[in-house]
């Protein structure tokens, strides 16, 4: 058995997406006379959603269910104004989706993103292609790490998830492919650590978009290979 789909996700995986999230981000708490952030901290924001990212960025002291809901509304309407000013695919993303295409295996997205803004942000960045599946964060879907998204895929692509390599660059991305039944790999270009995806449950690690193919052409036997 070889594998027959890949499953991307978005953020920090395909799209270098950080400097307009930050900078949305940063926009709303600056509104709110509230302090800012660096954009470092912000890889530690994003993984988890809108909700989850202004909760970690908003000051401890003032949290609450109505400051956090009005400020994601506001990051919504900064975010639809300046999602395209600094974000790009990743170096190699286009020859790997190439390469990937060339071998026919099928493609899919799934991200904690908004799916409006995840079918924007793919549409726009990566017209090239064809990803069979976009999938973003939708209010009546669990998101990752609930595997539902990842489960949703696998049936409309009719593959066994056994047969799909799930590539992201969080732990959430780890967890959701475990609990999918997919091949979790981890990749170092996005926002966290080689050490955490490790702890998380990558199987493999790649440092470099091309690498995938490695993956594909190494592996006959899907999650059972032991040298994952
Ligand atoms: O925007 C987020 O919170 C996460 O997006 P991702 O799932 O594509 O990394």
């Amino acid at each position: 058995m070889s594998f027959k789909a890949i499953i991307f996700d978005l953020d920090g995986t395909l799209i270098d997406s950080l400097e307009d999230l930050c900078n949305a981000a940063n926009r709303v708490l600056k509104k709110n006379n509230f302090p800012t952030h660096e954009m470092e901290e912000y890889r530690y924001f994003v993984g988890e959603g809108v909700a989850a990212l202004i909760t970690r960025a908003l000051p401890d002291e003032i949290k609450n269910e109505d400051i956090i809901n009005s400020c994601v509304g506001e990051f919504r309407e900064e975010y639809r104004k300046n999602w395209n000013i600094k974000t790009k695919p990743y170096e190699g993303i286009a020859e790997m989706l190439d390469l990937i295409t060339l071998r026919g295996l099928k493609m899919a997205v799934l991200s904690n993103k908004p799916d409006y803004f995840t079918k924007k942000c793919v549409a726009a960045f990566l017209p090239n292609w064809k990803f069979d599946r976009i999938i973003g964060q939708r209010d009546d879907v669990p998101k990752k790490p609930d595997p539902a998204g990842a489960k949703e895929i696998a049936e409309y692509l009719a593959v066994s998830p056994s047969e799909i390599i799930y590539v992201g660059d969080t732990p959430i991305d780890m967890e959701t492919a475990i609990a999918a039944g997919m091949l979790p790999v981890g990749v170092l270009w996005g926002f966290r650590p080689e050490d955490e995806l490790k702890r998380s449950g990558a199987h493999r690690i790649i440092q470099k978009p091309e690498e995938i193919i490695e993956v594909i052409d190494h592996s006959t036997d899907g999650i059972s290979k032991t040298d994952f």
